[in-house]
């Protein structure tokens, strides 16, 4: 597959993704919501964490408002993205519900103190959005590239965590150059996945 074929394939297999998260209920994202929660509190690794970089859901994606809520509420300083215009992603703290706004795109984004796109280098673990992983660990995200651009910025030994529905893990997706593959899946039904020779402190399941 040259290049042109592998974008062309990539904006159909998101198109795919993405009208499927359309039949996804609020119940069904709630029941993901709750499992992917459960999972990733489990980690002790992740509860050592000070500072989790996250996101906050919208439509279909499997809900993180209750990771990011415990996480909070845990004493974890939760960063949350804010969507620059030229694609690049600042983040700013989650203190509370109050502390969140609409923004484009059907967003809630943070309102406070912005540290910049290099602040991602602090956190201890990405907790990021994806419309599908594959078995290494390819990310297939909206397209915009912004956490490909992100995930540049974090530290190497800082693990990057996608969370999908079960039928977005898959076999198989293309990958391009400059995308930046996760360390490990979470799905609400398999838990937690981890890929690659273990660079980072993770149990394996
Ligand atoms: N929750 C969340 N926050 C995120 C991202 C994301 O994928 N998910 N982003 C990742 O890069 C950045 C924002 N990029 C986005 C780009 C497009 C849409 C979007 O198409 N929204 C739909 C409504 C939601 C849906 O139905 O999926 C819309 O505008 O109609 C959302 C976020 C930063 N924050
Ligand atoms: N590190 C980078 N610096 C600048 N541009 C980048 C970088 N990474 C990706 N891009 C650009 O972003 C565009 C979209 O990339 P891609 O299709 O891989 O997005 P994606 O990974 O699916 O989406 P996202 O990262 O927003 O979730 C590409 O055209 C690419 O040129």
């Amino acid at each position: 597959m040259d290049e042109s074929e592998r974008r062309a394939a990539k904006g159909r297999l998101r198109r795919g993704f993405l009208e499927r998260r359309r039949n996804r209920g609020p119940e069904e994202r709630s029941r993901a919501g709750s499992a992917v929660r459960d999972t990733l509190m489990d980690l002790s690794w992740l509860a050592m964490g000070g500072t989790v970089a996250c996101y906050y859901s919208v439509g279909g994606e499997p809900d993180t408002r209750k990771l990011v809520t415990a996480l909070w509420k845990r004493g974890t300083y939760v960063l949350l993205p804010v969507f620059l215009p030229g694609g690049d992603l600042d983040w700013a703290a989650f203190d509370g519900p109050d502390t969140l706004a609409p923004a484009g795109h059907g967003l809630l984004e943070p309102v406070g103190h912005r540290y910049g796109p290099e602040a991602l280098a602090r956190a201890d673990a990405v907790v990021c959005p994806a419309l599908a992983v594959d078995r290494r660990g390819t990310r297939l995200g909206r397209g915009a590239g912004c956490y490909d651009r992100a995930l540049a910025r974090k530290g190497p030994h800082t693990p990057a965590i996608a969370l999908v529905h079960d039928e977005e893990f898959v076999e198989s997706l293309p990958a391009e150059p400059h995308d930046r593959p996760v360390d490990a899946v979470v799905t609400p039904g398999g838990g937690l996945r981890v890929f690659g020779a273990g660079v980072w402190p993770v149990e394996r399941t």
